[in-house]
């Protein structure tokens, strides 16, 4: 009897939770190297599946970096990065629309709905999503130490987003899966970085909270330990004084766009932890780094 009010009680510390984001939408970035393990996986399924039941709106948005890489290798295709992106070419972009619209889109669509869940796998060219153009990227040219356009191929940004497609899914209580491919105004394909994907979307959802999962427990100071909530304001010191580099930068630039455009809170959290969309939403401190608007 014991253990069953135990029960009961750890399901009503989840009331409030449940409560406050009841008919609201939450923006999930489920990135390539949090889709690892089996179990982990099926973890994710169902906790985006819980979220949909309790009345929430779970929108996911995926990566897969490790999963193209391994398809260019086998295709003895070289794979190169330039400040985080994938250089892509034409034969390379075919590789990253059939990987991540098909392979690795259609196994978390099946995960989702193996465990219960009503999943709808789509790209950003699905319905007009996501409106794309070429990513201009600039880098210091190291001969003459000035700023230079350089070319990376068929790499995008997002230029607008109809979030028709995803209000229409929601109306049918679909659970929409966001490939990070985008349409060009004269029918290219895009490939997009899956962390500036899910801030926009989320932005243009308003969405309640974008939370990104990662292969880490979130952002680290320069010691190596957990830093538990950064002002947005915080972060372009944290960028410029080194203690945020790499592929950490994108996201937390993606989560201050995203605050700017109006969603309440922002979250890096550990994908390799069972379970982490829960213990995130439904636990008074959360877990990983929530980036947010604390001081007005
Ligand atoms: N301050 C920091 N805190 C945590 N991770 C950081 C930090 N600065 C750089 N990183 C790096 O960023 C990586 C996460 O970015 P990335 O590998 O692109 O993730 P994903 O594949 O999930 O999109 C971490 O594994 C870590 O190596
Ligand atoms: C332009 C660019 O780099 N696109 C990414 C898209 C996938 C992605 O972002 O996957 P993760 O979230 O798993 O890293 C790529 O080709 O790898």
């Amino acid at each position: 009897m014991k253990e069953l009010i135990a029960k009961a009680n750890i399901l009503m510390e989840t009331l409030p939770w449940i409560k406050r984001f009841y008919g609201k939408t939450i923006v999930i970035k489920y990135g390539g190297n949090a889709m690892v393990e089996e179990h982990l996986k099926k973890g994710f399924a169902r906790d985006i599946i819980m979220m949909k039941y309790i009345g929430m709106n779970p929108v996911v948005v995926h990566g897969g970096g490790p999963q193209i890489g391994k398809v260019l290798e086998a295709m003895h295709i070289e794979s190169q990065f330039i400040q985080g992106m994938r250089v892509t070419d034409s034969e390379t972009m075919d590789v990253v629309e059939m990987v991540l619209g098909g392979k690795v889109n259609k196994e978390i669509v099946t995960n989702i709905n193996l465990h219960g869940g009503n999943a709808v796998g789509i790209t950003g060219k699905d319905g007009g999503l996501l409106k794309a153009r070429k990513l201009e990227m600039t880098a210091i040219n190291p001969d003459t130490l000035t700023p230079e356009i350089i070319d990376i191929g068929m790499v995008g940004e997002v230029e607008s987003v109809d979030p028709s497609i995803i209000q229409g899914l929601k109306e049918n209580n679909f659970i929409p899966v966001i490939a990070p491919i985008g349409g060009g105004l004269n029918g290219e394909t895009f490939n997009i970085n899956a962390d500036l994907v899910a801030g926009k979307i989320a932005g243009a959802l308003k969405a309640e909270k974008l939370i990104l999962l990662t292969d880490i427990e979130g952002v680290k100071d320069k010691q190596g330990k957990l830093i538990s909530t950064i002002d947005v304001q915080r972060v372009p010191d944290l960028i410029n004084n080194g203690t945020i580099s790499g592929g950490m930068i994108p996201k937390v630039n993606c989560c201050v766009e995203a605050i700017d455009a109006g969603v309440a809170k922002t979250h890096i959290i550990d994908g390799r932890m069972e379970h982490a969309c829960l213990l995130e939403m439904f636990t008074d401190k959360g877990i990983g780094t929530a980036v947010a608007r604390y001081k007005k």
